[in-house]
Formats: structure tokens, C-alpha cells, sequence
């Protein structure tokens, strides 16, 4: 370069989807923290947005009081990989969404279009505007929220596995009621009408029930040098 400065890398976006206990979350940051790049945990939006809906009383068997609402929490992202923040009209939210209520209520409030849509441009946002590019985990990234991403990512893994993995983080949980929680999750996220839990065509699918979680995160971190280096 004439002036002797640095080429500036462009910006990459990465987008990783899968079902719940995959490793999506644990991944996203550390290939994030690893490559410099800002990191976006959806889930926990839509958590955000359900903690919210709670709080408030809305009758969440009634799609149409969850749609009438859906404009007015003010959600915010952090998007740090090694301190990421969730705010919902400015308080901290980062451990009231993790709780089984949220969790059970999450999939009926998600399913609503105009939640989605909503949320959905929160993300296109924070995508756009992410310096050095970003990695987006979720459920429909690849294949609605950012269908031009550079890099596409569908991890599985065995319901074992993941029943395993998720109860090992709840203090006394019982793998098998875990397990069909989960599966009761996945299923109600795959089927719901507006961009469902789905693999995008052009998504590298890697099924993560016998790698370890740095055999993962090796893996993604090579697939995004692969694609910076146009191979
Ligand atoms: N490949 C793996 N092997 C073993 N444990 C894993 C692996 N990937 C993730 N974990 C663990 O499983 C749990 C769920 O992972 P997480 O990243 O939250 O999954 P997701 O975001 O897909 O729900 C975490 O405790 C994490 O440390
Ligand atoms: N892009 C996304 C991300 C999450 N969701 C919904 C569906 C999921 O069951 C909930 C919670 O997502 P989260 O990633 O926190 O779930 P896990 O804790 O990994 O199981 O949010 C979604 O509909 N779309």
C-alpha cells in the first residue's frame, strides 16, 4: 500500500443457527472473541421480549395481545463477546431470561410475526453496523435474517447430548425432563409458520455430539479464515 498502512479486512458476517444446547452460544463467542468480532446472542432477544411480556401480564395464550405490545419494550444488545449485556427499557435483564417461566413461554411469543419482525430488525441493525463483522446465533439467521451472510452454520447434535449438556448447567435438573423440554422447544420453533428453526441451503452443517467445544470453535474459526482468504 502507498502509505504504508494495513489493508483493512471487510467486514464478515457469520450466522449460526441450530436447536437448543448445540453449542450455538458458547461457540459464537469464542470464535467472535478469537477473530475481533462483535457477537449476537438472539435468543436472548426473544427471551428479552418474553421476560417483558410476563412482567407486564399479557396473556400469552393470545397472539393478538402479544402482537398489540410488541413495539413497546426497548430491547438493547451488548455486543461483546467477552461481556455481552441485554437491557429491556434500560434494566438488566441478563438473568431473568434464563429462567424456566421465560423458557417455557419463549416459542409462543416468538411465533409472532409481528414479534419477529420486530426483533429481526434489531438484528439487521446490529449486523450492518458491526465494524469488523459479527456472529449472529439463532434459529432463522441463515436463512431470514441475514440471507447474504459470508458464512453460514448449522450445528446439531444428538437430543442425549444436549439434554446432557443443558441439565449439567441447571443446578439438580433431571436429564430426562430436560430432554423432552428441549425436544418440546425444537419442535414448536420448526413449526411455526414465520421462519421457523430451519437449515439454510448454503449452511455447513456440523453435528457436534462427539466433538468437544474447542474441536467446535477450531473448526468455525478455520471455516471463517477459509472465506477471508477466498478459498
Ligand atoms: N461440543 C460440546 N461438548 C460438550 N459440551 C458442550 C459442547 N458445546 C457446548 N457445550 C456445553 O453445553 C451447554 C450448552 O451450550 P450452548 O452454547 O449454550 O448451546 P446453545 O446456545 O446451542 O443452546 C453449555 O454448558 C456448553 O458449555
Ligand atoms: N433467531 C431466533 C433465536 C431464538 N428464537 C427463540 C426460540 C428459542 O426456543 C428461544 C430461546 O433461544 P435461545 O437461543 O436462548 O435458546 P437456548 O437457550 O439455546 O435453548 O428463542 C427464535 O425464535 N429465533
Amino acid at each position: 500500500m502507498e502509505n504504508g498502512a494495513a489493508p483493512t479486512a471487510k467486514p464478515v458476517i457469520v450466522a449460526i443457527d441450530g436447536p437448543s444446547g448445540t453449542g450455538k452460544s458458547s461457540t459464537s463467542k469464542a470464535v467472535a472473541a478469537q477473530l475481533g468480532l462483535s457477537y449476537l446472542d438472539t435468543g436472548a432477544q426473544y427471551r428479552a421480549i418474553t421476560w417483558w411480556m410476563v412482567d407486564n401480564g399479557i396473556d400469552l395464550a393470545d397472539p393478538v395481545a402479544i402482537a398489540d405490545v410488541a413495539g413497546k419494550p426497548e430491547i438493547i444488545s451488548g455486543t461483546d463477546p467477552s461481556a455481552p449485556t441485554i437491557t429491556v427499557d434500560g434494566v438488566d435483564v441478563a438473568g431473568p431470561i434464563r429462567t424456566q417461566e421465560v423458557t417455557s413461554k419463549v416459542s409462543a411469543v416468538s411465533a409472532v410475526p409481528e414479534v419477529r419482525a420486530r426483533i429481526t430488525e434489531l438484528q439487521r441493525t446490529l449486523a450492518t453496523g458491526a465494524e469488523k463483522g459479527i456472529v449472529v446465533e439463532g434459529r432463522d439467521i441463515g436463512t431470514t435474517v441475514l440471507p447474504d451472510a459470508d458464512l453460514k452454520i448449522f450445528l446439531t447434535a444428538s437430543a442425549e447430548a444436549r439434554a446432557a449438556r443443558r441439565s449439567g448447567e441447571l443446578k439438580g435438573a433431571d436429564v430426562q425432563a430436560t430432554r423432552e423440554a428441549l425436544i418440546k422447544r425444537d419442535a414448536a420453533d420448526s413449526s411455526r409458520k414465520t421462519s421457523p428453526l430451519a437449515k439454510a441451503g448454503d449452511a455447513v452443517e456440523v453435528d457436534t455430539t462427539e466433538l468437544t467445544l474447542a474441536q467446535v470453535i477450531e473448526c468455525v474459526v478455520t471455516l471463517v479464515e477459509e472465506k477471508r482468504a477466498g478459498k
